[in-house]
């Protein structure tokens, strides 16, 4: 959706039908879960089964992964032929640099924000990684590092100045992605679970939603 100023990921896709859509709508990038505790896990077989009925390339398609070897980042990247990998393990920038190596792809590294010193953490990945992706913290009770339906407060992210380009995640919805985008000058929206009916089944008319509240408000500004 670079187009309109603001570029948009939809994430934990896992049908043919809903990435289309994403495609259609002006995604720049569609995102895969490959992790078990998740909802919207997509083992090795169905990453199979789903991969020649995506859409062409157009959107890039990224591989989230949380402490995953790097054999098994690499089985997802041939089956989905990914473009990127998204990370929410406890890499370090040297991790990252290695594996950039030997994967071939693009890396987005996930921080969790809790307040100002985890959004200046970004700066030790500059030269290793390739993107940022800002998210809130998980809630204490929740397996799960990143699609918990929850945001932190956007404002913190106001000013934030890096050689590193970067997304805003967390508990966006189409109703909230014109405050989120005054709020913290974000040019690129990270989107899961407000996207969804039920946590892993993702809606065609919200994901069209989300895309044109974010073009609206890009236009708008
Ligand atoms: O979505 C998941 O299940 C998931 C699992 C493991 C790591 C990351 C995950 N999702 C990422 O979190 C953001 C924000 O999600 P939400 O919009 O708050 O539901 C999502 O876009 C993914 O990049």
């Amino acid at each position: 959706m670079t187009a309109s100023g603001v570029s948009v990921k939809i994430c934990g896709l896992s049908e043919a039908e809903t990435a289309h859509v994403a495609a259609g709508a002006g995604a720049r990038w569609l995102g895969f879960v490959h992790f078990a505790p998740s909802p919207r896990h997509l083992d090795l077989a169905a990453a199979r089964a789903l991969a020649p009925d995506l859409p062409p390339k157009g959107p890039e398609r990224v591989g989230v992964f949380a402490g995953a070897d790097t054999g098994t980042m690499a089985a997802f990247a041939d089956i989905l032929s990914l473009d990127w990998v998204q990370l929410h393990g406890a890499e370090t920038p040297d991790d990252i640099a290695a594996l950039r190596d030997r994967l071939g792809l693009k890396v987005m590294k996930a921080i969790s924000v809790g307040g100002p010193a985890d959004i200046a953490a970004a700066a030790a990945y500059v030269g290793a990684a390739d993107m940022i992706l800002f998210d809130a913290k998980p809630p204490k009770d929740s397996v799960l590092p990143g699609g918990n339906a929850v945001s932190f407060p956007w404002g913190l992210m106001r000013g934030h100045d890096s050689a590193l380009p970067w997304l805003l995640a967390g508990g966006l919805t189409a109703a909230t992605v014109s405050q989120a985008l005054a709020d913290s000058g974000a040019n690129a929206l990270d989107v899961s679970s407000g996207v969804e009916t039920a946590p892993g089944v993702k809606s065609a008319s919200k994901i069209r939603a989300f895309l044109m509240a974010a073009k609206a408000a890009k236009q708008g500004a």
